[in-house]
């Protein structure tokens, strides 16, 4: 058994050339992950081992993982094949870049574009949506050349592209000055977690946005961001934006002015730049944790990131001993908040290219915007009534900024907070980014429309970023070898083969990410989750401000408290709007949708198993609920052979988990829909309705 277990071939074939560099220690850490890695049961794991499998998981990517910048992932061929010049030029350099194969157009028009909006159930709102907007803004932005490219949609989807053919700036290529890779690209944005998403980029962006009195950021009257005589936000990034990311903007910078407030309190004699500078230090360290240990839990929603999240902000012995007696006891024991010295694993701190696609989230995008009234009397479960719906490309750029304008504050948070954003997954990229105004740097408009779904293939493969399957070899994961294993749904899988054949190793990154199954209780798949698994501690561990100088000397004594004291983005919506979420939210993250049950916490629960708590999937008797229409209920049957379906209804969604059993076992349904089910010609494992 001995043998067997560590002979080479318990090793994936595809993974073993990469042993060949690992020391013996690593090799052991390897074979244990790899092991469970078999069984794909490291979220079903105890939380104690569960944790035990992501650290020995972490450690191998800081080693193996971490690069200056990505290298060239150009496939080779056979050049006596090409012996001829090719009408598109392709294969004339011996690395053929593959840029245009399988074409993005067609990519995107049979796998992409959304067909009907898939929410994401109750787990994640539109709050968290914007959220992730913000942070991805304040972390990267690829800088573009002067020369422009074309990419027109070959004839066989051109009908159904909204744009035939559309044009945009080349990424701005510079050498590495080393000899592998010699290629990189630039950041145009700090990648730190700084806060310049408010604060800007240089000095010229940090003018824009200060009053130069007692530290203060430029804020409107009506609470939302002051704007240039041409309608653009002044903020510290204004690229494409919309009213729900700039919302957030506001939101903070009302959070930094707040902080100015209480720090001119208590150190009188501080002048303006000293105030903005420790408020700056402050609002940024509350950002990073409510991202930390709010926002991540919600997406990853499980004990095991629940207790993986607060361990790196708290350690192992939580928050009271760390509040009690300090960082005592190292990363693990006392968190990467606080450690002595920052630690980068002996590569400097960037953002990877990787980092940057599995960040790529747009279908989290609605297509329109559901805006509640909160001036209603009437109100059910803090639920407020809709008022009005808003279509998405009315809500963006300028356009959006005089429609939040009239909107409010107020009424537009409430509507984000109960309004689910979309799933990450195939057939749901909103279609109106197919044909979307880009910004300039500046925020202006761009003449040239893009396709953005199409568009977003073709960067990832302009930037080298490895192809879905090589992606995972280079994560130590197992490779698929059919489509079977990427994916249980037929559908998809018909899909896929008629795009890529049966090369499963051409399946672009994006594709495969939104095909991939997810973890229960994951709203992103397992495969970005082991970037985010390496770079969301990154950047804590790295960065001297959250690390070396998270101290009372830099921060303050009562700066430091009140990043301490903050918890949640809910916290930060108490602070500024007192009585909104106890009017408006029953649930316990201000990113989940407002009108969901609160969860009990237990935040770190070590003794529990690691899987999804059943937040959302307490099953019901729906006698007397009904779901929206027969429409919805004949779309759900039509499409239940999804892994995962769910369909939001005024009161109740509903989730199918197909098998290949036949039978059908529902759970309390009223007896309407359990006939309804019973006719179904789908085969059905299991049915159950959920709150
Ligand atoms: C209305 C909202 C949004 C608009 C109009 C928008 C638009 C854009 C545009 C035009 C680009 C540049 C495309 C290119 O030239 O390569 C971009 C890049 C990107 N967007 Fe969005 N986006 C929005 C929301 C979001 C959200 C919610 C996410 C979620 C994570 C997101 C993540 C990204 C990422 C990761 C990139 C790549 C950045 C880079 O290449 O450096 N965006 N977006």
């Amino acid at each position: 058994m001995a043998y067997s277990l560590f002979s080479s071939s318990f090793v994936h074939p595809q993974l073993r050339p990469i042993l060949a560099n690992m020391s013996l220690l690593d090799t052991i850490i390897f074979y244990i992950i790899h092991l469970v890695d078999k069984f794909g049961a490291w979220h079903r794991l105890p939380v104690l081992l569960g944790l035990a499998y992501l650290g020995m998981r972490r450690h191998l990517h800081q080693r193996y993982n971490l690069l200056h910048v990505g290298g060239s992932k150009g496939q080779k061929y056979d050049t006596e094949e090409f012996s001829y010049r090719t009408a598109d030029g392709k294969c004339n350099h011996p690395i053929n870049d593959l840029l245009l194969e399988p074409h993005p157009s067609i990519i995107a028009t049979k796998l992409l574009e959304r067909r009907k909006f898939i929410d994401c159930g109750k787990q994640f709102n539109m709050i968290a949506c914007s959220w992730i907007q913000f942070m991805i803004h304040d972390w990267i932005d690829h800088m573009e050349d002067t020369q422009q490219v074309e990419i027109r949609a070959p004839d066989e989807v051109a009908e159904g592209c909204p744009l035939k053919s559309f044009k945009f700036y080349k990424d701005k290529k510079v050498h590495t000055g080393s000899a592998k890779p010699e290629i990189g690209f630039l950041n145009s944005r700090t990648p730190w977690w700084d806060g310049s998403v408010i604060y800007g980029n240089n000095n010229d962006g940090m003018i824009k946005v200060r009053t130069f009195k007692d530290g203060k950021l430029k804020i409107s009257g009506d609470g939302l961001l002051e704007h240039d005589e041409k309608g653009i936000p002044i903020s510290g990034d204004v690229r494409n934006c919309w009213a729900g990311f700039t919302l957030l903007q506001a939101l903070f910078v009302k959070e930094h002015n707040i902080v100015c407030d209480m720090l001119k309190e208590h150190y009188p004699d501080f002048d303006d730049e000293k105030l903005y500078r420790h408020a700056r230090l402050v609002t940024s360290g509350v950002i990073a944790k409510i991202h930390t240990i709010d926002w991540t839990v919600e997406l990853l929603k499980t004990d095991t990131l629940l207790a993986g999240m607060r361990i790196n902000w708290y350690g192992f012995f939580g928050k009271k001993i760390k509040d009690l007696i300090g960082h005592k006891f190292g990363p693990v024991c006392s968190g990467l908040v606080g450690l002595q010295k920052p630690r980068d694993h002996g590569i400097l701190y960037s953002l990877t290219e990787e980092f940057v696609s599995v960040y790529r989230m747009h279908s989290l995008l609605p297509d329109k915007v559901i805006l509640v009234d909160i001036r209603s009397a009437t109100s059910e479960n803090k639920c407020p009534p809709l008022q009005e719906e808003v279509p998405m490309w009315e809500m963006i750029g300028k356009q959006g900024e005089r429609r939040l304008a009239k909107i409010g504050m107020e009424q537009m948070l409430v509507s984000m907070g109960h309004q689910s954003c979309g799933a990450l997954t195939l057939w749901n990229y909103p279609s109106w980014m197919r044909n979307l105004v880009a910004h300039d740097v500046d925020g202006e408009d761009r003449s040239d429309r893009v396709d953005m779904a199409a568009l977003e293939l073709y960067r990832d493969r302009e930037r080298n970023v490895a192809r879905y399957n090589e992606f995972r070899r280079n994560l130590l994961m197992i490779p698929i070898s059919t489509w079977e294993d990427l994916t249980n749904d037929v559908e998809v899988i018909e899909a896929l083969r008629e795009i890529y054949g049966d090369d499963v190793e051409k399946l672009d990154l994006q594709v495969g990410l939104h095909a991939e199954k997810k973890i229960k209780g994951f709203a992103i798949g397992e495969t970005a989750f082991f970037i985010f698994l390496l770079i969301a501690s990154r950047r804590l561990e790295a960065d001297r401000f959250f690390t070396t100088n998270f101290n009372s000397r830099t921060y303050t004594e009562k700066g430091l408290e009140w990043v301490n004291k903050t918890e949640t983005l809910k916290d930060v919506i108490d602070r500024h709007f007192p009585e909104m979420t106890e009017k408006w939210m029953r649930c316990s993250s201000a990113f989940s949708v407002w009108s969901s049950d609160p969860t009990s916490r237990n935040y770190i629960p070590l003794g529990k198993s690691g899987e999804a708590p059943h937040l959302y999937q307490r099953s019901l008797d729906l006698a007397g609920c009904k779901l929206r229409d027969v429409n919805e209920w004949q779309d759900m049957r039509e499409r239940a052979n999804r892994p995962t379906l769910r369909t939001d209804s005024h009161n109740i969604s509903v989730k199918i988990y197909p098998t290949r059993e036949s039978n059908l076992r529902c759970q309390k349904i009223s007896p309407h829909v359990t006939s309804d089910l019973t006719n179904s010609p789908i085969p059905l494992g299991r049915i159950r309705l959920f709150s």
